[in-house]
């Protein structure tokens, strides 16, 4: 039942998992993933990488560009340090759904701004909309093809402090070639790559962190 793979997702963490127990939504999100139906998720193993990198940042401000379920959304948000914001965007408005829900059943929802639309046209709405002047984190996780424009965006926007962290998932399943070759050879940014697997399979992937240097 469940008309769609995340209204699929959305029932079986509202029958399984423990309500206001972020662990518990986060672990009921990768079994099923893992076991019944893939789903784009950044998974558990990306997610390692992920959660460390947070706990490294200690962001007052987060950018995640891409909610889809709001897997990577509950992984960031049950890490951040009181008062600290996550501001989320996603395009598709069933997704977006479905995430809203998912955070509430974790209990997360009170640390994290979901916008629906699209991420050109929201970002340079972002410093006035939340009072805010730079992101500490940037999370990248949406169409592919955005990641680089949309980066450019954050420049423009003037929403880069030096020392931001940008964190770049499935550069390379399905990959992001023109992002990867921008930030690897632009002097602003300072890059590295994170080996790994894409989400519930035994297929390389990997997620780019690239520091701004200003
Ligand atoms: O498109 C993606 N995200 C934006 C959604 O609005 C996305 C796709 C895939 C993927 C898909 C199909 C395949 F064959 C391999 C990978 C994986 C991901 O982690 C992703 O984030
Ligand atoms: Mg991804």
């Amino acid at each position: 039942s469940g008309k769609s793979r995340p209204m699929r997702i959305l029932q079986y963490v509202q029958n399984t998992a423990v309500q206001g127990d972020a662990n518990s939504v986060i672990s009921a999100v990768d079994s099923y993933c893992a076991n019944v139906e893939w789903a784009m998720n950044v998974g558990d193993k990306k997610g390692e990488i992920l959660d460390a990198v947070v706990l490294d940042v200690r962001p007052r401000w987060v950018l995640e560009l891409g909610t889809y379920c709001g897997y990577s959304t509950m992984r960031i948000a049950r890490l951040l340090p009181p008062g600290a914001r996550l501001i989320t965007l996603e395009m598709n408005h069933h997704y977006a759904q479905v995430a809203k829900q998912i955070l509430g059943h974790a209990g997360l929802d009170s640390q994290v701004d979901l916008l629906v639309g699209a991420s050109s046209a929201l970002i340079p709405q972002l410093k006035k909309k939340f009072d805010m002047d730079k992101f500490d984190l940037v999370f990248i996780d949406h169409w592919k093809t955005s990641y680089l424009p949309d980066t450019k965006l954050l420049e423009e926007c003037d929403l880069l402090a030096s020392g931001t962290v940008l964190l770049a998932d499935n550069v390379t399943c399905p990959g992001a070639p023109e992002y990867l070759h921008y930030v690897r050879n632009s002097p602003r940014y300072k890059s590295l790559y994170f080996p790994s697997q894409l989400e519930y399979l035994r297929v390389e992937d990997g997620m780019e962190k690239s520091v701004f240097l200003g």
